[in-house]
């Protein structure tokens, strides 16, 4: 006897008192005592708890989440309607521990229709990139598309990065009453993302000392996840310390004895494509037999690269091109990462009361994805995306961030001389300078100011403060980069992790056009050459993200390579192996501040006047003397 259906709530939004209605549901469902939606009889599928495949299951799906799974015909109560895929394997739907959704630069409806097909129904969204645009509109971006019905679920982890240092400021600041305020308002939120800035957390006489603990404290109150980011930190004093400090994970890794040092302390190891492929050859040959404090992590990857290689799905690729058995590479982007979430009640798993989110893999050695279901409904069908995309008319506090009250000029960008002498000292910076010194260097003086020297590839590089109003400018010079053809200058409002307009440029007045430019389209890339834009890419949420799709946000950054392949630029090779000659789209990165980074350049502040500053001690000094 089964009793008629029930008006269920809604559960795009996980709260606990729905979440009772819904699992009590479920538990008369998969007692054939209530009816069933759908069933979806499968070939095999992999239980991922056990690591071990079951022939010719049927998953019994009620609303979005799974009711019942079992033999094909075991289940015993009534379902309106069958799907049978004799020959498809299904494995639980794909999912992030660390992703700045923002560095797709799809907002997350549009993020949703790219990586779906590609497997990914869940993304812990590491949000520091538009926390430090908007903060306080951080939970209602990330979860807006979600409550319209996008099948994808996204728990957003605010950042500690907010901002990422004492000497940044603007967008978003957040502490202990931020982060108790986000784990009050919304289950969706897992936690504290990748606490970053070490010289804060390690050092008590830093002045986000304070700023950091708290936010660590309001997390563990509410028993969420404090992840962690330990670039550098390979040391034994420096692992141990970051494990007490309470930070659970790493995803900086680079080194396999650096990993291992990090997972035999306790940290849950998340493994990003650059460092993957040596690291899991040399876990195998250590012969690790429990891989379940690992995850593999995308972290940040363009719409236009993941276009071309994939999404969560090339991560697991790889990882078997490496030898790792298809089932336990499944496992480090499933119940892996669910269960150093501590979101398996939701995701993780084709099981009971779990989101039926479900990858149909026609091959499973190649991870050949057929179709992915999610919310118990196909949502592709092969590379297309057959989801509910929900059409949202981002407010005026998403699309107009980028706030600047003055017309920017080649004055603001002068760097005046600091005698009469024909040269000047100057302080230079490189991008990944990842050293405690800055360069110095004699540059040439005219007319008054302190000149670039291209044939020492030295330029300028500037940033921009995009949050005041004022457009408080910090320039001064660089090394191995930025444009040697006259009068061009590159810019965008992309530059991790404060997002303030960054510029570089062999002329004044085209690094005042860019940043005008940027103004004017409300956020993207501005390439100007020639004294005018010969190329834009627009990201009007944020200055980050568009709502538009992969491919036509594809076609406008192909367009700027193909600009920016015109442009003679400067190059020298740094510390970061991850530092290409040609167009230099890795400058978006070279703003980072947190660790390991020292010297950096930072819109001018009360602790940094001129903004350059080293945020390991705090220490400033002039760009020229
Ligand atoms: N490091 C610091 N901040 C970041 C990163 C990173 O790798 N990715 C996005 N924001
Ligand atoms: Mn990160």
């Amino acid at each position: 006897m089964t009793s008629p259906n029930t008006n269920l709530p809604d559960d795009l939004l996980i709260n606990a008192a729905d979440e009772v209605l819904i699992r009590q549901d479920l538990t008369l469902t998969a007692l054939g005592r209530r009816p069933a939606d759908r069933l979806l009889r499968v070939g095999r599928l992999l239980d991922v708890h056990s690591r071990s495949w079951l022939e010719d299951q049927e998953v019994v799906i009620k609303g979005r989440r799974i009711g019942y799974v079992g033999p094909a015909g075991s289940y015993q109560g009534e379902v309106s309607e069958r799907v049978h895929e004799p020959h498809l394997a299904a494995v639980p739907g794909f999912g992030e521990a660390h992703k700045h959704i923002e560095s797709s630069h799809l907002t997350p409806e549009w993020e949703a229709a790219l990586v779906m097909p590609h497997g990914v129904t869940w993304t812990c969204e590491a949000s520091h990139e538009f926390s430090n645009v908007n903060g306080t509109r951080n939970l209602e971006f990330w979860l807006e598309a979600r409550r319209r019905g996008s099948p994808m679920k996204i728990f957003p982890l605010p950042g500690s990065a907010v901002p990422p240092t004492a000497y940044e400021w603007g967008g978003g600041h957040f502490g202990y009453d931020e982060q108790k305020s986000f784990l009050n308002e919304s289950l969706m939120v897992a936690g504290l993302d990748e606490v970053m800035d070490w010289p804060s957390v390690s050092n008590p006489e830093n002045p986000a000392y304070d700023r950091l603990w708290g936010m660590i404290r309001a997390t563990f109150e509410q028993r969420g996840v404090v992840e962690g980011h330990g670039a550098g930190l390979r040391d034994l004093p420096s692992i141990n310390a970051f494990a007490g400090a309470g930070l659970a994970s790493d995803h900086e890794g680079w080194f396999l004895e650096e990993i291992w040092e990090k997972l035999t302390h306790g940290l849950f190891i998340e493994l990003r494509p650059h460092s993957l492929p040596e690291v899991i050859k040399g876990l195998i040959e250590k012969g690790l037999s429990d891989w379940s404090q690992i995850a593999f992590v995308t972290d940040d990857r363009s719409a236009s690269d993941t276009l071309k290689i994939g999404a969560t799905d090339y991560n697991v690729r790889l990882a078997i091109e490496n030898g790792l058995a298809p089932e336990i590479a499944i496992q480090c982007v499933t119940i892996n990462p669910a269960r150093h979430m501590r979101l398996t009640p939701w995701v993780g798993s084709i099981a009971p009361g779990r989101f039926a989110d479900i990858v149909l893999l026609d091959d499973v050695k190649t991870l050949s994805i057929a179709k992915v279901w999610a919310d118990g409904k196909p949502a592709s069908e092969g590379k297309t995306f057959v989801g509910v995309r929900p059409e949202v008319d981002w407010p005026a506090w998403a699309t107009q961030t980028v706030r600047i009250d003055r017309s920017v000029t080649a004055e603001d960008f002068r760097i005046a001389a600091p005698s009469d002498e024909a040269t000047a000292k100057a302080a230079l910076l490189r991008p990944f300078h990842w050293a405690d010194d800055f360069i110095t260097m004699d540059l040439p003086v005219r007319d008054g100011a302190v000149e670039r020297d291209h044939d020492r590839n030295v330029t300028k590089f500037a940033i921009v403060d995009r949050f005041s109003g004022e457009a408080k400018v910090a320039r001064m010079f660089w090394l191995g980069t930025g444009p040697r053809t006259p009068d061009t200058a590159l810019g965008a409002t992309l530059g991790h992790d404060k997002h303030n307009i960054w510029v570089v440029g062999s002329s004044d007045e085209a690094m005042a056009m860019v940043a005008n430019a940027l103004k004017e389209q409300q956020g993207g890339w501005v390439l100007v050459s020639g004294g005018k834009v010969v190329a834009r890419v627009r990201y009007e949420v944020g200055g980050l993200m568009t709502a538009r799709s992969a491919e036509e946000l594809d076609a406008e950054m192909q367009a700027l390579y193909k600009a920016g392949a015109e442009i003679d630029w400067m190059y020298e090779p740094t510390f970061s192996p991850r530092w290409w000659p040609g167009f230099p789209e890795r400058l978006s990165f070279a703003t980072l501040t947190c660790a390991p980074w020292r010297w950096v350049l930072v819109a001018p502040s009360g602790r940094a006047p001129e903004g350059f500053v080293n945020v390991a001690t705090g220490e400033t000094h002039p760009i020229v003397w």
